[in-house]
């Protein structure tokens, strides 16, 4: 068995996405992993982003305080999760970035046989909170990673009225922000960051080149 490593990426302005990152991380402390929880570069300006919002303020105090994702905390995790504000039914665009960002990862098959995980936040309850978690699995897919949802025999996902899902952890917080994050979905969150790591131990990186099996024809 290998030590469990697991870093999560996140994006978040009004705070909701980071509560899910955080009960994520503890959820693999939980289980005895090295936790590395990294923030993506915002990209300025957010004309939909209301800065005079309280849960802005004291969001983004905790949120800068994060070191920066880059692609050395993916290389050195053996479980990754990514997780962003939904965006019109997709992810967010610094999130996005990010995910550009570490394309070379892909070129070197870095990530090959990694296990990997999403959560979201959405205003809405039916706009895009599963959608947004499947699209945001498909990178990982595309990196050769083996992916973790969430089971039913987490009691909370039978329960939740809101968010949480098999397809990874997520918030629904109203359009005004003001249904926040709740118990079952915390608890989902937590869960989702403990399988991650439980999994993480077992998985063997397969890392290989993809440039080498373009070029060798086979
Ligand atoms: C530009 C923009 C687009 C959004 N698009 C959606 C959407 O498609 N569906 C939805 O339910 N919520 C949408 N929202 C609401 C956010 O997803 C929601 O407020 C989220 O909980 C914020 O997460 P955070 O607290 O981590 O910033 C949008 C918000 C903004 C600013």
């Amino acid at each position: 068995m290998n030590a469990s490593r697991v870093t999560v990426v996140v994006d978040s302005r009004y705070g909701t996405t980071l509560a899910l990152a955080n009960a994520i991380a503890d959820g693999a402390r939980s289980e005895g992993a090295e936790v590395r929880l990294c923030r993506v570069e915002i990209v300025e300006p957010e004309f939909s982003v209301d800065t005079r919002r309280q849960d802005f303020m004291t969001a983004q105090a905790e949120y800068r305080d994060l070191p920066r994702a880059c692609a050395a905390d993916l290389e050195w995790a053996n479980g990754i999760l990514w997780g962003s504000p939904t965006r019109y039914g997709l992810m967010s665009t610094p999130l996005r970035a990010f995910i550009d960002e570490v394309a070379p990862l892909w070129r070197q098959g870095a990530l090959i046989g990694k296990v990997g995980a999403a959560f979201t936040s959405t205003g809405g309850m039916h706009s895009g909170n599963e959608m947004t978690l499947l699209s945001l699995l498909l990178p990982f897919m595309q990196h050769g990673m083996v992916l973790a949802g969430v089971p039913h025999s987490v009691p909370e996902l039978v329960h939740t009225s809101k968010g949480g899902s098999p397809y990874g952890a997520s918030a629904v917080t109203g359009f005004d922000g003001t249904r926040g994050v709740d118990g079952n979905e915390l608890a989902i969150a937590r869960a989702l960051g403990a399988r991650v790591a439980r999994l993480a131990r077992w998985v063997e990186p397969e890392p290989a080149s993809v440039e080498l099996a373009a070029s060798s024809g086979r």
